[in-house]
């Protein structure tokens, strides 16, 4: 009996500066059934390695299908860094670097070359800095795909989806429009069954405002937008909860009887989502047309080369993304 080739997983590597290439060769020491393909510069990598005392078998990728990976091997796309990279220390010269990672993993995924790609952080702010606009991986992937997505965060015991992502606190109203929320509840609801296997997906809905609005009295968004939104989705069979107000909405009950909570903006959920679970959750980009995870954290410099960052969320993403890959084949 021949055994089947492993699903093809590319990995980038982050900003380099960060903690991203140390925990990928933490990843590399994972006996995950993946055949794990790095993306980003190979003399980095190998630094990386060497900082937390780990031995990689790093071979260039050949595209050649793989039946069975050992703990340490990890193939690599390489992809040189422009400026010579110091751990913890930001070079905005690497900027561009960056971004052509995600472009290969991304094309490669499109292309059907990956399965699924699984990102290490990024340092967002040095992509601005280098005058290039970029707001993060979930935006980006939106882009390069054509695709309408929705970030979602995933804990043990909780997933928060965003009805909006990366943007000032001041322009989230405007942003939450009627049609925009329609169209966030569809893609969580479509993914919740398709990649998480739910018939029939229980969302709770958060206001916007506190109390939800307090009957208008405190904002109107949640009685002039998201109420009539949910009631037209409601009308077309999703179960949806709320708007209710986002201080008790995480209370047990209410939490236990759904299985994600959209929440209105970043800051309104993903904080409760870490405080739960940080370390452990996956970021994990729905609506695509291929398979993306990521780490729950950023990019850590403080601890970046100093053998102290925990890989926990870069395996869990990596577990997930493997899971739905195997999942979508079934
Ligand atoms: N998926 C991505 O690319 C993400 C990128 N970021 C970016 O990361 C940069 C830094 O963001 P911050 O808000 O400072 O968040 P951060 O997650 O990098 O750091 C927050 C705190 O958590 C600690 N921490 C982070 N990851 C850890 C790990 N694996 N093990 C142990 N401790 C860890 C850090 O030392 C720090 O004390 C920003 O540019 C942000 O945009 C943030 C989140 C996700
Ligand atoms: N806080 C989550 C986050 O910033 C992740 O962004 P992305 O780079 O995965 O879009």
């Amino acid at each position: 009996m021949t055994a089947s080739p492993l699903p093809r997983l590319a990995v980038t590597l982050g900003e380099p500066a960060g903690i991203g290439p140390e925990l990928v060769a933490e990843l590399a020491r994972t006996d995950l059934a993946a055949d794990l393909i790095a993306i980003g510069d190979g003399e980095l990598l190998q630094a990386a390695a060497h900082s937390r005392g780990l031995k990689l078998d790093l071979r260039d990728d050949d595209g050649r299908a793989l039946e069975r990976r050992e703990r340490g091997q990890l193939r690599l796309i390489a992809t040189p860094a422009a400026a010579p990279v110091v751990a913890g220390k930001l070079d905005r010269a690497n900027a561009g670097y960056v971004l052509s990672t995600l472009a290969r993993a991304a094309d490669g995924c499109l292309a059907g070359e990956f399965d699924a790609v699984v990102t290490a952080p990024v340092q967002k702010s040095i992509i601005n800095d280098a005058g290039i606009p970029f707001s993060g991986h979930t935006e980006y992937f939106a882009l390069r795909a054509g695709a309408e997505v929705v970030m979602m965060l995933a804990a043990a015991e909780l997933r928060v989806a965003l009805a909006t992502t990366h943007l000032p606190l001041s322009a989230v109203p405007a942003a939450i429009t009627h049609d925009g929320l329609q169209a966030t509840l569809r893609i969580v609801h479509a993914d919740l069954q398709r990649k998480f296997g739910i018939a029939r997906p229980r969302i709770l809905v958060l206001g916007l405002n506190p109390h939800a609005g307090e009957g208008g009295h405190l904002g109107r968004e949640e009685i002039d937008v998201i109420t009539p939104a949910l009631e037209q989705l409601r009308a077309e069979g999703l179960q949806l909860t709320g708007p209710l107000p986002a201080d008790t909405a995480f209370l047990p009950g209410p939490l236990g009887r759904h299985d994600a909570v959209l929440a209105m903006y970043h800051d309104q959920g993903l904080p409760v989502l870490k405080a739960l679970g940080f370390g452990q959750a996956v970021n994990i980009t729905l609506g695509l047309p291929f398979i993306r995870t990521s780490v729950d954290h950023g990019t850590a410099l403080d601890l970046a080369g100093r053998n102290l960052a925990e890989a926990g969320s870069l395996i869990a993403a990596t577990r997930l993304a493997l899971e739905l890959v195997v999942k979508s084949r079934d």
